[in-house]
């Protein structure tokens, strides 16, 4: 059938396409069935929603198809059912814990990016990669389709540094250090972020607190090309277009499988043509990898992938047992972050951790002699150098420079837990903060999250403060407290743990 289109202001975060009731009877099209619009050269997938909001003779377009497709008001498209892609074959094939071939998992992935596959499909191929995994054979085309069916950046500078986490642990904004340190010692470095997968704050939503981190590949590049380094998020426009739909469906189950995480990093890494990379497994209980050999064995199978798309690659297996410095959740990162690079000092784990792994960076680049590297890290961010660089990068994507921490607006609705008893601090429970910090309203509500006023191996008195609750709203707040009071995220204990006897 033919129509014309009607652009309808509705943001439903999924590719809709509005066909009136009658006319979707007339031609035999049902809610949720998958149609192609063609025009001229452009083809645009997306699932029928019935709708009074459109006449007879008319298709409507939500704002998230314009997003990425130019069409305009009045413009005649074809209407064509379409059949389930052959891609849903190769997800039952994986369902059914098989290998997958290359050219199955190119079809996947493009099915994906040209919207052919639905939110229910997605979700089952995550599942299924979460269950059945995916052999290095597997992950490195899954890598490359990823990339290459969206741009690649092509920077006029060389070495080209990355740095990147594999996330997980909670309060994870050392990234913020690393760049602009990174960079202030001469290297490049455009480090793309993911938002928030399993966590309270991806890098991507703590960098947009004060800066806009959605550009195009030519606006990147002029960043880049300026200052050396740019804090963006890998979603936005077309960059390994493919990731940030998984992601999607990762985030809905706070689930991560292991092969779609190695194609997600290093997708976006091969896209802008990083050359020394550097990746972060945080690892610890209640993280994503829970012992150094399960790490050890990550490594491994990165620096391998790295080979294989012509990166060099050097894992840095880190301590993330409890969360990384004191706030968790988007706005107060950023004000945790943005104070640690004014002044040079701030939590042990967050300052060790940014020049650790700044450190390794400086050495791989070569600016820095082996063994080094962490001191020179140290300087750059005492002397202000990093801050300085971090200014750049600030008004280069939009935000204002100038910015203290205390003029970034954190979530009003507060509630603070004390200590119910006298003891020691002896774990703190990495899930059970990110849960109450994702039930507050993070990290889609940006002022939502967690204080921390305590880390494990302090003393506390009876009364004293923990931690402190941030929400938007009154709603949001009483459910994370009634998360809290579940979950206890804070163990406090005297020195005798336990008293055995009589056995
Ligand atoms: O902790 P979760 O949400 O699972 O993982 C996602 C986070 O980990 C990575 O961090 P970075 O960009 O390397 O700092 C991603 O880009 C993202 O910000
Ligand atoms: O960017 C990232 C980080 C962690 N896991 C992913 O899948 N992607």
């Amino acid at each position: 059938m033919k129509a014309k289109v009607r652009i309808l202001d509705v943001h439903s975060g999924r590719y809709s396409v509005f066909i009136n009731e009658k006319e979707a009877m007339k031609a035999k099209l049902h809610p949720d069935d998958l149609v192609k619009l063609e025009a001229g050269k452009k083809t645009v997938y997306g699932s029928v929603v019935i709708s009074g909001l459109v006449k007879e003779g008319e298709i409507g377009i939500s704002r998230d198809v314009l997003q990425l497709h130019s069409f305009s008001e009045g413009e005649v498209v074809t209407v064509i059912p379409s059949s389930t892609p052959e891609s849903v074959r190769y997800i039952k094939k994986k369902m059914n814990g098989e290998k997958l071939r290359k050219v199955e998992i190119e079809t996947i992935i493009k099915d994906i990016v040209d919207r052919k596959l639905r939110d229910i499909e997605i979700s089952s191929f995550v599942t299924s990669l979460e269950i059945n995994g995916l052999d290095m054979d597997e992950i490195a085309a899954l890598t490359i389709a990823m990339a290459e069916t969206g741009d690649m950046l092509d920077i006029d500078r060389k070495p080209i540094m990355d740095v990147h986490s594999i996330g997980g642990v909670p309060g994870n904004k050392t990234n913020i250090l690393v760049v602009p340190i990174v960079a202030a010692a001469g290297l490049t470095i455009p480090k793309t972020s993911s938002r928030a997968i399993t966590s309270a704050a991806g890098t991507a939503d703590v960098v947009e607190v004060f800066a806009d981190v959605s550009f195009s590949l030519d606006e990147i590049k002029r960043i880049v090309e300026k200052i050396g380094a740019c804090m963006v998020w890998g979603g936005a426009l077309n960059l390994a277009p493919a990731d940030d739909i998984t992601i999607k469906s990762e985030r809905a189950l706070s689930i991560d499988p292991t092969g779609l995480m190695l194609a997600s990093i290093m997708s976006k890494k091969y896209a802008m043509g990083s050359q020394y990379v550097l990746i972060d497994i945080p690892t610890g209980k209640g993280v994503k990898v829970e012992s150094v050999d399960q790490a050890r064995a990550l490594a491994r199978d990165f620096i391998e992938l790295g080979k294989r798309l012509g990166q060099y690659v050097e894992v840095a297996i880190t301590y993330g047992g409890q969360p990384i410095g004191h706030t968790v959740g988007p706005a107060l990162e950023a004000r945790e972050a943005l104070q640690a690079l004014m002044t040079g000092t701030g939590p042990g784990s967050l300052i060790e951790k940014a020049t650790g792994l700044a450190g390794v960076l400086l050495e791989m680049g070569g600016v820095a002699p082996a063994g080094m590297g962490k001191k020179m890290a140290r300087e750059i961010l005492e002397s202000g150098k990093a801050y300085q660089k971090m200014r750049e990068i600030i008004e280069e994507q939009g935000g204002n420079p100038d910015i203290k921490p205390e003029d970034i607006p954190i979530g009003d609705k507060t509630y603070t837990f004390t200590a119910p008893t006298s003891g020691y601090i002896t774990a703190i429970d990495n899930k059970a903060i990110t849960g109450i910090a994702r039930a507050a309203g993070a990290p889609e509500d940006k002022g939502a999250g967690i204080e921390l006023y305590v880390k494990v191996g302090e003393k506390v008195k009876e009364g004293d403060p923990l931690f402190t609750i941030h929400a938007e709203s009154e709603a949001r707040l009483d459910q994370a407290i009634v998360f809290a009071r579940r979950a206890e995220p804070i163990r406090i204990e005297g020195m005798v743990l336990q008293r055995i006897g009589n056995i």
